[in-house]
């Protein structure tokens, strides 16, 4: 057995890895992996999924054929029960690079696509789980330390268009931030007070059928105009009493790979194509009308060149974040810091598929300045791994839904549990980035 610079102790040893089905929050199987070491430490970790994935993120593994309409993950399940397990089973589970090195080993493929991201993400999760259990420790602490100690400001996605809602909304997410308090809880009171007002405003303006709600918990009206949404969740904010340039701000994710057109090389957004230029220029717009702090994926994701100019332009008074950008990934985040395209990155373990990649990556971002928000999947499960997550890297951000659907609110009843947890819980906020009207 390796020691290395470990202490060594039997207790951390990999004693069993198991997979099975579990069900997303989409009503689609994923996987769950379960870890269990010499110790009886456990780690249990799903795989999220995403719909607007982006080309470059590591690929889930689907059955395909008739069971589960395609949907099934018995072959990624397989894959860790019969290849994984037994390659992992003996090893130190706090060596979680390691044991992340040698399933992309065992892969050998440069998008996970032969054991599935899926599988592999679930898989490195509950090891880095089990080894944090096995010293009873709570994993954002085993992540981080003592100095783990900061709550994230959360942009919380209550109203849903693209493809994660039946409207006519082109953009993606319209989140709230509640960034102006001083403490998670204080800024979860908020969100929830908005999202209560919020619905009112939609019922009384669009009648009852507009406060369904799309996959991330957001509401899913029939608005189809961008400006539209932005005036109806401002008119929330200060029904609710808040401030909507102080305290609670607003955040985009416009996800524009889904309504660029290749072909033509424009965008389509209420009808009109626009070109980059053209679009950017509507950013700017809405950024100098709207207290807008932060807008992920302006851009069309291959587009480095415009996410450059764009953060030439606005980079100054917005968080501009690559996620189908990025798509976590190491190499792509290098090529945007050369390219200074962005000043942000989304961050979800499973696009790159191992947790030592995302903290590569997360390592990177925090070198050269850029800013990161620790994000879910459109397909969720009640796994809270991400919440640890972003406490035990001090990102400062998570994105992670509306506050409410129990697939969303597992995160922020985590996040609830860690600042009670903490002997000295810090809520920075996000004063960098207020503006005055
Ligand atoms: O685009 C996004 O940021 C995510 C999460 O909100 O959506 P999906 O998981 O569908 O890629
Ligand atoms: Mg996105």
């Amino acid at each position: 057995m390796y020691i290395m610079s470990y202490i060594y102790d039997e207790s951390f040893a990999i004693k069993d890895i198991k997979a099975r089905m579990v069900l997303d929050s989409r009503g689609n199987p994923t996987i769950q992996v379960k870890t269990v070491t010499e110790g009886l430490g456990l780690g249990i970790a799903n795989a999220p999924s995403g719909a607007s994935t982006g080309a470059h993120e590591a690929v889930e593994i689907r059955d395909g054929g008739k069971e589960f309409k395609g949907k099934g993950v018995s072959r990624a399940v397989e894959n860790v029960n019969k290849v994984i397990a037994p390659a992992l089973i003996g090893l130190d589970s706090r060596r979680q690079q390691l044991i992340d090195r040698k399933m992309i080993e065992i892969d050998g493929t440069p998008n996970k696509s032969r054991l599935g991201g899926n599988a592999i993400v679930a898989t490195s999760l509950s090891v880095a789980k089990a080894a944090a259990s096995t010293m009873g420790l709570p994993f954002y602490a085993y992540l981080g330390g003592y100095v783990a100690d900061t709550l994230p400001v959360p942009m919380l996605n209550i109203i849903n268009g693209g493809v994660h809602a039946g409207n006519k909304l082109d953009f993606q997410e319209f989140m709230i931030v509640p960034a102006g308090f001083s403490s998670f809880k204080e800024a979860i009171k908020a969100a929830v007070e908005v999202y209560a007002d919020l619905k009112k405003i939609l019922k009384e303006k669009y009648g009852p059928q507009a406060i369904n709600v799309g996959d991330e918990g957001g509401y899913a009206p029939p608005i189809e105009k961008v400006r539209d949404a932005l005036d109806i969740l401002i008119q929330a904010i200060k029904a609710a009493g808040y401030d909507p340039w102080n305290q609670v701000v607003i955040a985009l994710d416009a996800a524009s790979t889904q309504f660029y057109r290749e072909d033509k090389g424009v965008y389509v957004l209420e009808g009109t194509e626009y070109t980059r230029e053209q679009l950017i220029d509507f950013y700017e717009k809405l950024v100098s009308e709207y207290p807008i702090v932060s807008i992920e994926d302006p851009l069309q994701e291959e587009d480095f060149e415009g996410f450059a100019e764009i953060t030439r332009r606005l980079g100054s008074k917005v968080l501009i974040v690559g996620d189908d950008l990025f798509t976590t990934n190491p190499a792509r985040l290098k090529k945007g810091i050369d390219l200074k395209a962005g000043n942000a990155i989304l961050v979800k373990v499973n696009q790159v598929g191992t947790l030592s990649e995302t903290l590569e990556v997360l390592k990177m971002a925090f070198t050269n300045g850029y800013r990161a928000v620790i994000s879910h999947r459109s397909g969720e499960t009640e796994d809270t791994s991400i919440a640890d997550i972003s406490v035990g890297v001090g990102a400062g951000l998570i994105k992670t839904g509306a506050p409410a659907r129990g697939e969303r609110t597992a995160k922020y009843n985590r996040l609830l549990e860690i600042e009670e947890e903490l002997d000295n819980p810090r809520y920075p906020g996000f004063s960098a980035l207020l503006r005055k009207p």
